[in-house]
């Protein structure tokens, strides 16, 4: 599917094949359809990130806790999204040991207690150790800072999506 091709979709197709490039949000695809046409992908990624940035910290947060724990009970109970199950069996997240599923499993709590929203982090681009470690660093930060890093994630996250969606023939 070419960058014409996804310019050419009415809305109700253009949200069915975009809508989950932010975890759980399709407003967000539903939203930046009105700003076609496209000239390439990295512009559609553009005002992907335009309407993020544009949101209150609020809807930041809201983004945030779109995003299911990693290996969290979503995983276990086998509910996560396509996208994301990918994801997080491609990092390991459903082969921990003992040890580091209930490592995972209090961070994660004592993040989002901390917090008020999930530790989000680009799976595809670290492997189960580099998470442990990055959850573990990221609980110290202070809230500001978490949650700007992870709408960072939130945005590689979709960068890596409307790739293979768009760059990959077998979605139409
Ligand atoms: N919590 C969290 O980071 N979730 C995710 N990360 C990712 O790459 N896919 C997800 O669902």
């Amino acid at each position: 599917m070419d960058i014409a091709t996804v310019n050419a979709l009415p809305y109700e197709d253009f949200v069915d094949i975009l809508g989950n490039v932010v975890e759980k949000c399709p407003i967000i695809t539903a939203a930046v359809w009105s700003g076609r046409p496209f000239l390439s992908l990295a512009v559609l990624e553009a005002a992907i990130s335009e309407f993020i940035d544009a949101l209150p910290e609020s809807g930041k947060e809201g983004i945030l806790r779109c995003h299911p724990d990693l290996a969290g009970r979503d995983l276990q109970s086998g509910s996560l999204t396509r996208e994301s199950h990918e994801e997080q069996a491609g990092s390991g997240m459903g082969a921990l040991n003992s040890g580091e599923a209930s490592r995972m499993a209090r961070l994660n709590q004592e993040y989002k207690e901390r917090f008020g929203f999930p530790f989000v982090i680009c799976a595809r681009m670290h492997d189960k150790e580099n998470i442990l470690r990055q959850l573990s660093a990221r609980c110290q930060n202070e809230r500001a800072v978490e949650r700007a890093r992870g709408i960072e994630e939130v945005k590689k996250i979709c960068h890596l999506r409307l790739q293979s969606l768009v760059l990959t023939d077998n979605k139409l």
